[in-house]
C-alpha cells in the first residue's frame, strides 16, 4: 500500500444529483447494522466521557445504536442483565487479556448473551484480537462481533476471516489522540482515504471511527464505505455526557479524555491519548436530531431517498476546501 491516494474529511466535497423528493422529511436515514435497525448511522464512542448506563438506556429506547465502554469491567455483566430486564439490547466492549476471555465464558455460562460485543484495542490487527473473535464466536455465537481498531485492507480481511461481523477503522484520527505524535503511525490526516481503501477489501460492515468534526463528515463516511460512524468529541459535550462540567470565563465545557490517556489509565504508561475540554452543547437529543436532519439533506443532495444512495455520488478532492474561511 505505497503512496495511496491521500485525503481527509476537509478535502472532499460530494457532488449533488437532481433531487427526487419533495421534502427532506421523505429521506430515510435508517440503517441496518447487525440484528437491528437504527435511526441514524451514528454511535457515540465507547469512551468513559461519552457513554454511561443512563445514556445507553436512553439511546437504546430511542432506536440509536450504542456501545458501552469497557473501563468498569466488573459492572459489565450486571449491565447486560439490566438492559435485558428492560427489554433493551445489550452492547458491550471487551479487551483481549485472559480475564476478558474468562468474562466471555462467564456470560455464556449465565446465558446472558449481549446482542453486540466490540473488541476494543488500539492495534486491532493482532493475533490477540483474532483469538478473541474466535473465542466469542465459540462461546457466544449469537453475538454480533465488532473488531478493531484497524487501518488497512489486510487487517479488515484478516479480522473478517477470523469471524468478525464488522470492523472498526481508525488508528489515530481521534480528537484526544496523540498516537501519530507518539508513534509515527496511523490514519490521522487521511482517515477518509484509509476508510475508502478498507471498504474495497471489506465484505462486511465498517465503522468509521474518529475524526468527525462536522455533521457533513457523517455523509462523507457513508460515501466512502462506512455503515456506521463512531463519534467521540462531538458527542461528549452534552448534558447527558458523563464528563464533569467546567466553567471558564462564563463559558461551559465538559471534560473529554482519551481511553489511552493518563487520566483513563491512572498511570503514565503507554499513553497515547490526552485530556481536554469540549464546548457544552446542551441536550444530546437535539444534536442527534440535527445530525438526522443534516443527513436527510445529504440524501436529497445525493439525488436519493435513502441513506445508501449517498454511496453513489461523485466527489472532488479540493485540499482544505471545507471551511474556506467560513465558520458557524
Ligand atoms: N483508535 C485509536 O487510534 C486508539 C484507541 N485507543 C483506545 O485506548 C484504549 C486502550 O487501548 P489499548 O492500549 O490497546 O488497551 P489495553 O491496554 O487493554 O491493551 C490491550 C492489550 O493489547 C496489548 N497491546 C496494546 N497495544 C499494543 C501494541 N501496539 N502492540 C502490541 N500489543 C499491544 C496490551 O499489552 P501491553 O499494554 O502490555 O502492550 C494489552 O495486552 C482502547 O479503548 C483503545 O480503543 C488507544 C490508542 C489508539
Ligand atoms: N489514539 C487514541 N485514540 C483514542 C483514544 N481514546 C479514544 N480514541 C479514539 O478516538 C475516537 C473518537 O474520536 P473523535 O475524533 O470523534 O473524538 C474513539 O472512538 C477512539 O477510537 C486515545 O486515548 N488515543
Amino acid at each position: 500500500m505505497n503512496n495511496p491516494e491521500v485525503f481527509d474529511y476537509e478535502d472532499i466535497q460530494l457532488i449533488p444529483n437532481k433531487c427526487i423528493i419533495e421534502s427532506r422529511s421523505e429521506a430515510d436515514t435508517s440503517v441496518k447494522f447487525g440484528p437491528r435497525t437504527f435511526k441514524i448511522p451514528v454511535v457515540p464512542a465507547n469512551m468513559e466521557t461519552v457513554i454511561n448506563d443512563d445514556l445507553a438506556v436512553w439511546l437504546a429506547q430511542n432506536d440509536y445504536f450504542y456501545i458501552m465502554h469497557r473501563f468498569q469491567p466488573e459492572k459489565r455483566h450486571a449491565f447486560v442483565k439490566m438492559m435485558h430486564s428492560k427489554d433493551l439490547f445489550a452492547s458491550i466492549s471487551v479487551g483481549v487479556k485472559q480475564e476478558e476471555l474468562d468474562f466471555i465464558q462467564e456470560l455464556a455460562d449465565a446465558d446472558d448473551v449481549p446482542e453486540y460485543i466490540t473488541i476494543d484495542i488500539a492495534h486491532g490487527h493482532s493475533n490477540s484480537v483474532i483469538r478473541m473473535i474466535q473465542h466469542i464466536k465459540h462461546y457466544l455465537p449469537a453475538s454480533f462481533v465488532i473488531a478493531g481498531n484497524v487501518g488497512t485492507p489486510e487487517a479488515v480481511r484478516e479480522l473478517e476471516n477470523a469471524g468478525a461481523d464488522a470492523t472498526k477503522v481508525g488508528i489515530g484520527p481521534g480528537k484526544a489522540c496523540i498516537t501519530k505524535l507518539k508513534t509515527g503511525f496511523g490514519t490521522g490526516g487521511w482517515q477518509l482515504a484509509a476508510l475508502r481503501l478498507c471498504s474495497k477489501a471489506a465484505s462486511k460492515p465498517l465503522i468509521a471511527d474518529g475524526g468527525i468534526r462536522y455533521n457533513g463528515d457523517i455523509a462523507k463516511s457513508i460515501r466512502f464505505g462506512a455503515t456506521m460512524v463512531m463519534i467521540g468529541s462531538l458527542l461528549a459535550g452534552h448534558q447527558q455526557s458523563p464528563g464533569t462540567m467546567i466553567k471558564i470565563d462564563g463559558k461551559n465545557y465538559k471534560q473529554y479524555w482519551g481511553s489511552a490517556s493518563e487520566t483513563q489509565k491512572g498511570a503514565y504508561r503507554n499513553v497515547e491519548g490526552k485530556q481536554m475540554l469540549v464546548p457544552y452543547r446542551g441536550d444530546i437529543a437535539d444534536t442527534l436530531s440535527e445530525m438526522q436532519q443534516d443527513l436527510q439533506s445529504s440524501i436529497s443532495y445525493a439525488g436519493g431517498n435513502k441513506l445508501m444512495d449517498i454511496r453513489l455520488v461523485d466527489y472532488v478532492v479540493v485540499k482544505n476546501s471545507v471551511l474556506n474561511g467560513d465558520s458557524y
